[in-house]
């Protein structure tokens, strides 16, 4: 399937996966562009995470609230600079809210959201089939897409494999996946390079952003 191919209107994905293309309006996407630059900067800024087996992850990234390595979460960047993690901004804590109301309808209640990953992808990027699993609470994973175009492949609960439904993330679309699409393996198999066509301040690349509730101690 080519790009452009797929459609474009509000989608359940799988039962409790939502897709919402252009969710955030341009002006959301510039603010939350802006941010994620500062967010880059060191100390605990953006980084090459290190796999066990010796690998790197080809999508680079910068963690709020807690910090992520492979596997767990931490107070302090523990696969790098040892500099504390960045606190949660309250601007990703009302977004995760409007965000799981978006999808779920204004009578759900969201959860305490305090986690916050940002990846960026630059032309040859992309992530393999994973579960999102090291959190401590099952609450929906909130996803913001920003900059260019990929293909995001949302799979299920049992396998790396089929079935999969691959979908178009634009910048600006809402992914949000809970209930039993919470712990789906999902990935992303492809970034086209220039499609964001610099729009909202991203002048080359793809950024996103996860949303989760640690079900940690604070
Ligand atoms: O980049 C994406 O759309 C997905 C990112 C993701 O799956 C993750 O951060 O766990
Ligand atoms: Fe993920």
């Amino acid at each position: 399937m080519e790009l452009f191919d797929l459609p474009r209107e509000r989608a359940e994905i799988a039962p409790g996966a939502v897709h919402v293309p252009g969710w955030l309006d341009p002006d959301r996407q510039r603010e939350l562009v802006a941010a994620c630059r500062e967010w880059s900067r060191p100390p605990a800024g953006l980084r090459t995470v290190r796999t066990p087996g010796g690998g790197e992850m080809t999508a680079r990234q910068v963690c709020l609230g807690r910090h992520w390595y492979p596997y767990g979460y931490a107070r302090t960047v523990v696969d790098g600079d040892g500099a504390p993690v960045k606190p949660f901004p309250d601007l990703l804590g009302r977004l995760a809210r409007e965000a799981v109301r978006e999808a779920y309808g204004p009578g759900r209640t969201p959860g305490a959201y305090d986690i916050a990953l940002v990846n960026y992808y630059g032309e040859q990027a992309h992530m393999g089939m994973h579960r999102d699993s090291d959190e401590r609470a099952d609450e929906p994973v909130v996803s913001l897409s920003l900059g260019d175009t990929c293909l995001f492949r949302f799979g299920n609960a049992e396998s790396r494999g089929r079935p999969y439904t691959d979908v178009e993330l634009r910048s600006g679309d809402l992914f949000v996946f809970g209930g039993p699409s919470r712990f789906a393996y999902h990935g992303v198999p492809k970034v086209w390079p220039g499609s964001g066509s610099g729009a909202v301040g991203m002048e080359r690349g793809r950024l996103n952003i996860t949303l989760r509730v640690s079900g940690l101690p604070g």
